[in-house]
């Protein structure tokens, strides 16, 4: 691996990025990527249940409301929870892209506290592509789409494979992963043969 950069503003040489022909419409409510996702999985108890929508361009809109399970400080957010939001809310974006991405770097600004009850509406947009590197930013506000900025993070995320997840999860889950028809049809959504 070459050295990572602190930075994460796109290199020279840095494309816009490109809504994938096939990507869903605007407005279009985007499903789990996995129903056990700790950022939007139905079936995951425990988390954060955000839903996502397309939006134009390369672009998505998320919507979390702040449970009291979601503390740090007494009824206010963990700021945590809220890094979580803004990054499974560009995650959304392979959605948009076609493209699997993860993680590499997230930045995040934390602008106001963020009450338990509140509805954080977010919306991501990818700026730039380079090779794997997909960068992202995203903000959350609280109450309304217009309301007060809350929240703001800038990501690095990198281009992987099916095979980035059945090399590294735990065998358990990747079978079952593998025996669903519901998630290897997401699998196929982002054009990959698991
Ligand atoms: C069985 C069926 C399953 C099907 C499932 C299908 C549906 C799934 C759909 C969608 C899933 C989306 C899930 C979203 C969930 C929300 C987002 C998350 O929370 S993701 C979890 C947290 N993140 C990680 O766990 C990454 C852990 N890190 C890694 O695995 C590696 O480090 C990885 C893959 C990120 C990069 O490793 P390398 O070996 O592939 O590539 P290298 O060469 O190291 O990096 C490529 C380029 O990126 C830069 N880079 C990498 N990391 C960087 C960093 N931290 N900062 C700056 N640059 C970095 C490098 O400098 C390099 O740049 P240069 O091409 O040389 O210019």
């Amino acid at each position: 691996m070459s050295a990572p950069t602190s930075s994460l503003t796109p290199p020279e040489g840095a494309r816009p990025p490109v809504r994938h022909p096939d990507a869903p419409a605007p407005g279009e409510l985007l499903g789990a990527h996995y129903d056990q996702c700790f950022g939007c999985g139905r079936d995951q108890a425990h988390g954060l249940h955000l839903e996502t929508r397309a939006g134009e361009g390369v672009s998505v809109t998320a919507v979390f409301t702040v449970k009291a399970a979601h503390q740090g400080a007494p009824g206010l957010a963990h700021g945590g929870v809220l890094a979580t939001a803004l990054d499974e809310t560009i995650g959304s974006l392979s959605w948009v892209l076609r493209t699997i991405a993860v993680t590499g770097r997230l930045e995040t600004d934390y602008v106001l506290p963020v009450p338990v009850d509140t509805e954080l509406h977010l919306d991501a947009r990818v700026t730039a592509v380079h090779g794997r590197k997909i960068y992202g930013t995203a903000t959350g506000r609280i109450g309304a789409p217009d309301g007060p900025v809350a929240v703001r993070a800038n990501a690095l995320f990198i281009e992987v494979k099916v095979d980035h997840f059945i090399e590294n999860g735990r065998d358990t889950e990747i079978r079952a992963a593998l025996e669903d028809p519901d998630q290897v049809r997401v699998a196929r959504a982002f054009e990959v043969n698991p």
